[in-house]
């Protein structure tokens, strides 16, 4: 058995050394020629993987190591007879993270306290539904838009004009798509974002070519009052310089980029190529990884309950790190190409959990337990 992967895969030698050899590349560089006698392809999101890479390969299985799967010619592949299969919610908390801290930051720099701030969730699957249970539980209300989930009968929806009229802040986490009823692809154009209402703080973590972004550095040259924060960019690993300096906050593509949220994705293709393979898998992500660098935070009885509830939500994340060595690194590069720098960003970045394997000590002032377990703390 020989399979190539991408070399950014977290435990990939831990799951797959005994399944055969093991090429790894980077994502970018994989070509038809390393898969002349490959059984298996293991990719991330930054690889495209269509029936022409495949022509002509023994490749029987791809697995991308992510939610998304726009990078991957699903009819094409279908069609070909090859097995598809992808790691459905493995980074959500991570993104449900990055929200909260957009949340958090936007509050601080406007003055507008985030919890009053009435949230619009655009595509309520595996990331809006946690994204809106985890605000719903922190007293936030929310407004969803799903209408394939609407079109299925499921009630609670709105349609997204409807939305954007009535919200403070718009958070998008639809796949990206360019066919069909539904597609995605600038679904926030030029007479959308233009419809904004005054001071809407608008989050994109889902795909760029959701947001026309041509449209949004026109608007944020005419609307200061709207707050941006994009962690995805129409041209990535090209990075529009001048719209990211219009932007409040920017950065590359991390918004799930938790270790939890990456092992759990390297978890997830492992258990389907054991499928693919008819095989029980024998490997648990609990077993090769356990509780490794989890952290525990300790606050005083005293301490106002949202006051320790901002400063744990920083402790686990802070997307002020990110923009600040994002802008750092990519503001020089104006007019260039930005797309290694992009990438070493991403391959560089630094360990990060989630609130779930932060244990809080002692949360024993008022409402302190309530609002950090809400939050998803581990209390
Ligand atoms: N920036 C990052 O690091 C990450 C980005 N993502 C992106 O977020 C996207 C969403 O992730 P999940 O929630 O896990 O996907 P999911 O497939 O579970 O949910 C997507 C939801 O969007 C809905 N939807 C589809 N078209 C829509 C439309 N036109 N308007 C409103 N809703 C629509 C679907 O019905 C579905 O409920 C992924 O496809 C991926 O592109 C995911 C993980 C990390
Ligand atoms: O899971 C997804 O979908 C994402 O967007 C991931 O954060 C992508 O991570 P990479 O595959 O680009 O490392």
């Amino acid at each position: 058995m020989h399979i190539v992967a991408d070399e950014n895969i977290p435990l990939l030698q831990a799951f797959f050394a005994d399944q055969g050899r093991l090429t790894t590349l980077p994502g970018r560089s994989i070509r038809r020629e390393h898969l002349l006698d490959a059984d298996a392809l293991l990719v991330r999101s930054v690889t495209r993987v269509d029936p022409a890479l495949l022509e002509g390969t023994p490749v029987q299985f791809v697995g991308t190591c992510t939610i998304g799967t726009d990078h991957l010619d699903l009819p094409g592949l279908a069609t070909a007879g090859i097995t598809v299969a992808s790691a459905p919610g493995c980074n959500a908390r991570g993104v449900v993270e990055y929200v909260l801290s957009c949340l958090l930051t936007l509050s601080e720099r406007t003055g507008l306290p985030w919890r009053e701030r009435r949230v619009g969730i655009v595509g309520v699957g595996e990331v809006g539904s946690r994204l809106a249970a985890t605000l719903g539980a922190l007293g936030v209300e929310c407004v969803l838009c799903d209408p394939p989930r609407a079109a299925r009968g499921e009630a609670g929806f709105v349609e997204l004009d409807a939305l954007l009229a009535q919200v403070d802040v718009v958070s998008c986490h639809v796949p990206l798509t360019r066919n069909g009823p539904d597609a995605t692809w600038h679904l926030l154009d030029a007479p959308r974002l233009m419809a904004l209402q005054h001071g809407t703080w608008l989050i994109n973590s889902s795909r760029g070519p959701v947001i026309d972004n041509h449209a949004l550095s026109v608007l944020l040259a005419e609307r200061p009052d709207v707050q941006v924060a994009l962690d995805v960019w129409e041209l990535e690993p090209q990075v529009d310089t001048a719209l990211l300096k219009l932007c409040a906050l920017g950065t590359p593509h991390i918004a799930g980029y938790s270790l939890d949220g990456k092992l759990r994705g390297t978890e997830q293709i492992y258990q389907a190529w054991c499928r693919h393979r008819g095989e029980q898998p024998r490997l648990t992500l609990q077993a090769l990884a356990p509780e490794a660098g989890c952290a525990q935070l300790q606050f005083s009885a005293e301490t106002p309950a949202q006051w320790m509830l901002e400063k744990a939500l920083r402790q686990v994340y802070d997307v002020r790190d990110d923009d600040a060595r994002f802008r750092a690194m990519m503001m020089p590069l104006a007019g260039q190409s930005t797309g290694a720098a992009f990438d070493t960003l991403r391959k560089d970045y630094p360990l990060r959990r989630e609130c779930p394997q932060v244990r809080i000590l002692h949360a024993d002032g008022e409402g302190q337990a309530a609002l950090m377990a809400a939050a998803g703390f581990n209390v």
